[in-house]
């Protein structure tokens, strides 16, 4: 996708239509200012910030022009995930999976590996909400300690959404909340099959996503991201010999449905530094 700066808006024409289109820009832009401060805006309940954006992002998406100056361009690219299956499936088994590499700044990937690196000894153990044993072997950094890193990859995620709903092949929802954490996979760490939204507590989880940081070039190997044919109804994985692999590269933001069955692969990271690890800023976009 070509990237046109906000502050940059089309060329104004004489017609009618090209200053309806100024007009336009203009509010659209103002709305998404708006947008941005009320997000910052701890007085309003996750809710209300959550249909504000998805109100102005729905009007955003109206523009003729969208396509070539809205400002939702100058997040990442859109990367299309090749599967590595032989076959299309027929029909959606929840394995639709979009990927946004570069999707920050230098600077803003450079500030989340600071933000890993730099709290080591805040991290706890793992856990699941099943609390299986040798079913997941990871560390996480809790939000609280990272608050206007949370802030900001939370605005870029909404203002991303509405490129998402039709490669995901999911209907609009509103945002209620925006779970996040900080998840570091060190040598011999690793996820097991499981999906994100099967406990009471966590039914409501629509969408998964995952941010992935790590010092470059990568000190690891392993802990790919697979994702397993699903079968909507019931949640059964289908088969695990069809699946699609997500590799982690850093600065790179991956969003799946959450009822998704999917694992991340053993991590090997031979000098066992934490410095070394595979980091991840993942969370849950709940209805
Ligand atoms: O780290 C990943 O690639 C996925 C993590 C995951 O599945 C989870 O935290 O629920
Ligand atoms: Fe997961």
């Amino acid at each position: 996708m070509t990237a046109v700066p906000p502050d940059h808006p089309p060329q104004p024409t004489p017609s009618g239509v090209g200053r309806l289109n100024q007009r336009f820009h203009h509010l659209v832009a103002q709305s998404l200012t708006t947008l941005e401060d009320l997000l910052e805006d701890e007085g309003l309940t996750a809710l209300e910030r959550g249909r504000l954006a998805l109100d102005i992002l729905a009007l955003a998406q109206q523009s003729p022009e969208a396509a070539e100056w809205s400002p939702l361009n100058s997040i990442g690219h859109l990367v299309k995930e090749t599967p590595e299956v032989s076959q299309p499936l027929e029909t959606s088994c929840l394995d639709e999976v979009v990927c946004f590499d570069d999707f920050l700044s230098p600077e803003e990937n450079q500030n989340a590996l600071a933000i890993a690196l730099g709290q080591q000894e805040d991290f706890v153990p793992s856990s699941t909400t099943s609390k299986a044993d040798n079913y997941r072997q990871s560390s996480i950094l809790y939000a609280t300690y990272f608050p206007q890193f949370y802030h900001q990859l939370k605005r870029k995620i909404l203002v991303a959404l509405p490129q998402i709903w039709h490669p995901l092949n999911h209907s609009p929802f509103s945002v209620t909340q925006v779970e996040m954490q900080l998840t570091v996979h060190g040598d011999g760490c690793y996820y097991k099959v499981h999906n994100d939204s099967g406990s009471p507590e966590t039914i409501t989880r629509e969408l998964t996503y995952v941010y992935y940081v790590h010092s470059q070039p990568a000190q690891f190997s392993g802990g790919e991201l697979r994702l397993y044919p699903t079968d909507p109804h019931d949640g059964r994985l289908l088969d695990r010999k069809r699946f699609k692999t997500i590799t982690p590269e850093n600065n790179r933001l991956v969003l799946f449905n959450s009822r998704c069955q999917h694992e991340v692969m053993p991590v090997r990271c031979p000098s066992h530094e934490f410095e070394a690890s595979r980091f991840t800023f993942n969370g849950w976009l709940r209805r």
